[in-house]
């Protein structure tokens, strides 16, 4: 699947040049270099917890299968998404005016408290991360203001230049992730990058801080980048899963914040350093050492 008018990508992600006679280039899959590792996998049907503790305190990521959702309801999901995303530029942006809750953001996925994607401290392409997207915060919209959840609809673009979104973690409790078959995303773990193979009828789960720290450190929230596929869009549809804004979170390994406080420091972090540092901001003295 490609995206075949260019006016649908944002000026940033446009391809210089649609030349009908370019050789299909080796895509990332083959040329990052990165392993593949199947992902534990953990059956909702037949809860094994023994099993989901393991995933949680190794890898910080597991594959969840029989989780209930229907594979037809799950692939409109991805093809209502790819119809939005061929629109054009101006016809996405004109979608959600500014009293929407729903926003469409391009060039990082992360928020501001009013839901708003924020600008990176660069405006350099190749520092960017290259994806567009709608951002849904549950929270915000009038059914439900008791939980902070969030639907992010990413749309990675294919193109020559294309690069993706960068390493990080996310600053959720968890993040679920339904993919379609093109693939890109990576993890890290026991020092290595690892290539999550696609799979649309099962649910990738990821830790965020949040479970980090509430977790004191047992259970890992795993870094993470998609790598782009240089003919083939792709399309990802993440829910994540936020604590309370002003609750306050107590751990024995790190300073009592907000999840308010975090958000703050992350969006200070991206206009400072132009990435977010994360947890270190929050950790005692004493278990510094984890982050060495
Ligand atoms: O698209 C993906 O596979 C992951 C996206 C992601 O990491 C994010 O939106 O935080
Ligand atoms: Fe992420």
């Amino acid at each position: 699947m490609s995206k075949s008018n260019i006016e649908s990508y944002p000026p940033m992600f446009r391809p210089s040049s649609a030349d009908p006679t370019r050789q299909p280039d080796l895509n990332d899959s083959e040329s990052s270099g990165a392993g593949i590792s199947d992902l534990p996998l953990i059956d909702m049907m037949c809860l094994d917890i023994e099993k989901l503790d393991k995933a949680c305190r190794e890898w910080g990521i597991f594959r969840l299968e029989n989780h209930g959702v229907p594979t037809v309801v799950l692939s409109q999901l991805q093809e209502h998404a790819k119809r939005i995303f061929k629109l054009s530029f101006e016809a996405k942006q004109s979608l959600v005016n500014s009293n929407c809750p729903i926003k469409y953001f391009w060039g990082t996925p992360a928020l501001t408290s009013s839901g708003i994607a924020l600008p990176r401290a660069t405006n350099d392409a190749l520092n960017m991360d290259w994806v567009e997207g709608l951002n849904v915060p549950f929270s915000q919209l009038k059914y439900d203001h008791h939980h902070h959840h969030n639907l992010l609809i990413n749309d990675f673009s294919n193109g020559e230049q294309a690069k993706g979104l960068h390493e990080h973690t996310d600053s959720s409790i968890l993040s679920i992730l339904s993919e379609d078959q093109v693939g890109g995303l990576r993890f890290f773990k026991d020092e290595q990058w690892f290539k999550v193979k696609p799979n649309p009828t099962t649910l990738v789960v990821n830790l965020g801080d949040m479970m980090q720290v509430i977790s004191d450190d047992e259970y890992k929230s795993v870094k993470h980048k998609v790598e782009l596929n240089k003919e083939k869009e792709r399309v990802s549809i993440c829910y994540f899963v936020f604590p309370e804004e002003n609750t306050l979170i107590h751990s024995s390994h790190f300073k009592p914040f907000t999840y308010n406080d975090f958000r703050a420091q992350v969006q200070l972090d991206l206009k400072t350093h132009g990435s977010k540092i994360g947890l270190v901001n929050f950790k005692l003295q004493h278990c510094q050492d984890h982050f060495a």
